[in-house]
């Protein structure tokens, strides 16, 4: 997988005592989080219950620019070849895992990070353990309860929304020009409560309601994403492919029959399928290089969350090369589900539509094992706490535009994606 560490490097990795041992049923995973860690050093990567939660930090890496992927794996790679791993459990995401999360952009100013915990506590088909790095004790923490925010206050971000939704018609007005064939605009907006943002609360509440999601949080960045980028597990890749969406009617008010006519009108909706075939195409030009043999549904299913419908269609493949799963992550980043097409044009429209800095807002989010396993989602439906301020917290979301695209209800659909982190931010 990777080349052996310089002398100099090697000299500077951290030596890592790794211990995984397996674990009687600990209950609901994101309350075992203890309370009173800063908001960067609480991990989460849970959906159904399952997956890993973790916190601390055993070694960390900021990285940036172009490299940003090659420096968080160079430095992974040396890390897992210096470290005394016991793992009994040996399974994807038991012994050596760090948690990751990458900004969207290389010339961000906000950079990227890789984490290891001190402490995970991970669930996979029944079976849990606990990892413990560099510590003695492998006692888990007291369970105590999260703190709701109170006296939340909302304000626009770089763009209000009516200016958000000019910049749609501009878009629009550019594709119909022939520029470029789609593009994803999104939005920020900035929500400040009078404490302290406990990132324990915000995760109960994505992964309670928001089940069929990955509940992440890693470095501040907490949300709640429908869209796996990449999964890369003994040799079987998959990856979520989502674009194309529909609003549902009100939170909890659809009926069955609702929801049936409106899947049924997003599977037949030319404007959606099109923005889907975009995305799928993408993600596809991207794994190739890297598998064998790929299996692509020729058409997408409707995956149905509380707040919005969405077109998806599950890509597979035949790992070939042993590419890692940061190394896939960084192939596929930016897929046209979040970027355009084609992309180095669509990014460029994105500089001079959004007026803001993505930060890590649609960027790969996740974990990687010792074995270059993991899971990397799309970070989407989600927010970063700022470190500096941890009262404030920045909330995105975004929209695929195509040719058919109307300005109106892209804005609308953006409410709806912002829906979760602004209830999630709520005390009831
Ligand atoms: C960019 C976002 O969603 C993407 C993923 C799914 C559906 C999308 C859409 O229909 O526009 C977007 O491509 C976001 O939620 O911020």
């Amino acid at each position: 997988m990777s080349l052996s560490p310089s002398p100099a490097d090697a000299a500077r990795t951290p030596h890592l005592r790794v211990r995984t041992q397996e674990l009687a049923d600990p209950g609901d995973l994101v309350s075992l989080v203890p309370a009173g860690r800063p908001a960067e050093d609480v991990m989460s990567w849970v959906r159904r219950g399952e997956g890993l939660v973790a916190w601390g930090r055993a070694a960390s890496i900021a990285t940036s620019g172009d490299e940003r992927f090659a420096d968080a794996e160079s430095w992974w790679d040396a890390l897992v070849a210096a470290a005394d791993v016991e793992d009994e459990v040996a399974l994807p995401g038991s012994g050596l895992v760090a948690f990751g999360s990458f900004s969207f952009r290389n010339s961000s100013d906000e950079g990227s990070a890789l984490v290891v915990p001190e402490m995970v506590v991970g669930r996979r088909g029944g079976r849990a353990w606990l990892t413990t790095i560099n510590r003695t004790s492998d006692r888990l923490p007291d369970v105590t309860p999260a703190l709701a925010p109170t006296g939340v206050e909302a304000r626009d971000g770089a763009l209000t929304p009516a200016q958000w939704r000019s910049a749609v018609s501009d878009a629009i007005e550019m594709i119909r020009t022939g520029r470029i064939g789609k593009v994803v605009l999104a939005r920020d907006e900035i929500h400040v409560a009078d404490a302290d943002i406990d990132p324990r609360w915000l995760l109960t509440r994505l992964a309670a309601r928001y089940r069929d999601t990955w509940a992440f949080a890693v470095d501040g960045l907490v949300g709640a994403t429908p869209e796996l980028l990449v999964r890369s597990e003994k040799g079987l890749v998959t990856s979520r492919v989502l674009a194309g969406t529909i609003r549902r009617a009100g939170a909890g008010a659809s009926s069955e029959e609702q929801d049936l006519a409106l899947a049924a009108s997003l599977a037949r909706s030319s404007k959606d399928l099109e923005e889907h075939e975009y995305a799928v195409r993408s993600v596809e030009a991207a794994l190739r290089p890297h598998c064998s043999s790929m299996n692509v549904p020729d058409a997408p299913f409707v995956l149905n969350l509380p707040n919005v419908l969405h077109l998806a269609t599950d890509v597979s493949g035949a790992l070939a090369g042993g590419a890692s799963s940061l190394t896939l992550a960084a192939s596929l980043h930016p897929s046209a589900a979040v970027c355009g097409t084609p992309t180095n044009e669509a990014a460029l429209v994105i500089d001079e539509l959004e007026h803001m800095d993505r930060g890590r807002y649609a960027g790969p989010v996740g974990w990687i094992d010792a074995a270059g396993d993991g899971e990397w989602g799309i970070a989407l439906r989600s927010g970063q706490i700022d470190i500096e301020n941890p009262c404030r917290i920045r909330l995105f979301a975004g929209c695929g535009i195509v040719a058919g695209s109307d300005p109106v209800s892209e804005v609308a659909e953006s409410v709806a994606k912002l829906s979760p982190m602004r209830e999630a931010l709520r005390d009831d």
